[in-house]
């Protein structure tokens, strides 16, 4: 239901306009792109669509395929009479055809070797390192140095096809596990083809779910801009509610929804001029909650040449089919199984038999074996801070985050737990998604997560970046209904799972959270607050 608004809502507000751009299709016979003429994309053969739906800068076609027009063009201009030139021509078409080939063979290598799967045309073959980026594609060398300063020797796979997708200007929806690297796989792109900052109003837009993995892209994002001009921004409250961009430098601005929403309402924020739109987490921004929000922001990127991309590690095929329409020649990226748990998470399912038990089990795991940082996920905010009260005299160096807090609060407890100044953060799902916390040990679910994206997500604040990591859920009677999907996930990574679990029923619709009985005391708690 949820998604069917989505269809009807989101994107509904773009108009591409055939006529309009039907002299873009001129253009693709220049060679104006940033990409390197050495350089040739896989499978691009044929000649170019002049129906093409919108403008495209013309890298993307700027490779084999206006080679393969040229080709014809030689061939028709020659003189007849001359067999000399015919055969020679000839000749480099079939040579022009076998290195197409050959290009199209080693990018399926390439793909098999690093689990990308691919679907849609005339797909950018995947990098086989960070140099590429200077010779296929331009790649300034502040960037190439940064990405050196940062340690990243290789791409991760979603970053090697990712990065050549966005960088031949196609728009692209992508789904790869926790903790594998989409964020520099956005980030990437983006500062290579603003290159230089400018005056004329925000040029792209990333769009997150909470404030702190705004905050966090922002960070990641300035890292890899070190040393170039453009000018990167994170939308604060303050800059959302009082801050006029059309007087400020900002190339590229991250952001909630909501706050971007606010913005562009009261007309201090231009999107007309942005050429690249990111949704992180996208299905999550999909959900009720954030669509008309996304709606509006989306409208207002007008540009007609926008290249818009879609990531996150979870892609419900609602949302995927949703995308499959809206998008304009979208290539689709999965690294890996399609929504499922990173393999380096060792998974544990534990039966503690009531609320009771459950913190039993915890404080005795925690006797057992303590090996911070440690991530534990209840349902709710009062949840939280139940936890909390029980564990804060355990003589434990643990804290809480939740909606409830203060900005300066929340951003205190991530900090601390960076920094390891927390040994346990005990959180609501508002941290389930993409914050990446280096070396999270162990992940517990207390409170069981409703559905196989929670379970993924959550467990994915460990083993990230090829870190090993654990992850242990905790669950009662009350979790029933939930028990098979988080099972089916666990089986997929190659987890062991009780074989009854498997046979429960199916879980037909999405079933509300279970009322628990206290943490400290009695009573019920329905709150669903994340
Ligand atoms: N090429 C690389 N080599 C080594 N480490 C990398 C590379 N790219 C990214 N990383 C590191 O991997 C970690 C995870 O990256 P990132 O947060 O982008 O993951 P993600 O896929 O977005 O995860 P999530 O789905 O949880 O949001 C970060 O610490 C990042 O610095």
């Amino acid at each position: 239901m949820e998604m069917e608004k989505a269809s009807s809502l989101l994107f509904s507000g773009l108009h591409f306009d055939r006529k309009k751009f039907s002299r873009d299709f001129s253009k693709f016979q220049k060679n104006t792109g940033t990409e390197k003429p050495q350089s040739r994309d896989t499978a691009v053969v044929t000649a170019p669509d002049p129906g093409k739906k919108r403008k495209r800068k013309e890298n993307s076609s700027r490779t084999c395929e206006s080679e393969a027009v040229e080709g014809f063009s030689v061939f028709k201009t020659a003189d007849p009479a001359s067999s000399a030139t015919i055969k020679r021509c000839s000749t480099q078409v079939v040579d022009g055809k076998k290195e197409i080939n050959q290009q199209i063979e080693k990018a399926a290598i390439l793909r098999k070797k690093h689990g990308i799967h691919v679907s849609g045309h005339n797909i950018p073959s995947p990098l086989e390192n960070f140099e590429e980026l200077s010779t296929r594609y331009c790649c300034e060398s502040y960037i190439l140095r940064n990405l050196a300063a940062l340690g990243f020797r290789e791409p991760t796979p979603i970053q090697r096809q990712a990065i050549s997708v966005l960088l031949s200007d196609r728009e692209c929806f992508a789904c790869a596990p926790t903790g594998s690297g989409k964020t520099f796989a956005f980030v990437c792109p983006i500062l290579m083809k603003l290159k230089s900052g400018s005056k004329n109003g925000v040029r792209a837009v990333i769009i997150c779910p909470t404030r702190e993995l705004a905050a966090q892209s922002t960070r990641e994002c300035k890292k890899l801009a070190k040393g170039g001009k453009l000018k990167i921004k994170l939308m604060t409250k303050e800059l959302s509610r009082s801050g006029d961009f059309m007087k400020m430098a900002c190339d590229i601005l991250v952001s909630t929804p909501r706050r971007l929403e606010y913005a562009i309402r009261k007309k201090k924020l231009d999107l007309s001029r942005v050429e690249y739109l990111v949704l992180d987490e996208s299905d999550k921004l999909f959900e009720l909650g954030y669509l008309t929000q996304i709606d509006f922001v989306v409208k207002a990127c007008s540009n007609p040449s926008i290249i818009r991309s879609l990531f996150s590690a979870t892609l419900p095929e609602a949302v995927e089919e949703h995308a499959r329409t809206i998008m304009h020649d979208a290539v689709r990226i999965i690294v890996g199984r399609k929504n499922s748990a990173s393999d380096l998470i060792k998974q544990k399912l534990i039966f503690a038999g009531s609320e009771k038990g459950k913190l039993l089990a915890l404080r005795q795991s925690f006797a057992e074996s303590l090996n911070p940082p440690i991530l534990v996920f209840v349902q709710s905010k009062e949840r939280a801070k139940e936890l909390y009260k029980e564990l804060a005299f355990d003589n434990l160096k643990v804290d809480l985050i939740h909606a409830d807090l203060t900005q300066e609060q929340r951003d205190d407890a991530v900090d601390n737990f960076r920094a390891g100044k927390t040994w346990v953060l005990i959180a609501t799902d508002v941290i389930a998604r993409g914050m990446d916390f280096k070396g999270v040990n162990c992940v517990i679910n207390y409170d069981f997560p409703e559905s196989a994206a929670a379970y993924i997500h959550r467990i994915g604040r460990s083993g990230r970046a090829g870190r090993k990591g654990e992850a242990i859920s905790l669950y009662t009677e009350e979790d029933a209904k939930f028990l098979r999907n988080i099972a089916n996930v666990m089986v997929a990574s190659g987890c062991e799972v009780p074989s009854w679990i498997l046979a429960l029923p199916k879980l037909r619709c999405k079933k509300h959270r279970p009322s628990r009985e206290s943490i400290s005391t009695g009573g019920a708690d329905n709150d669903v607050e994340e």
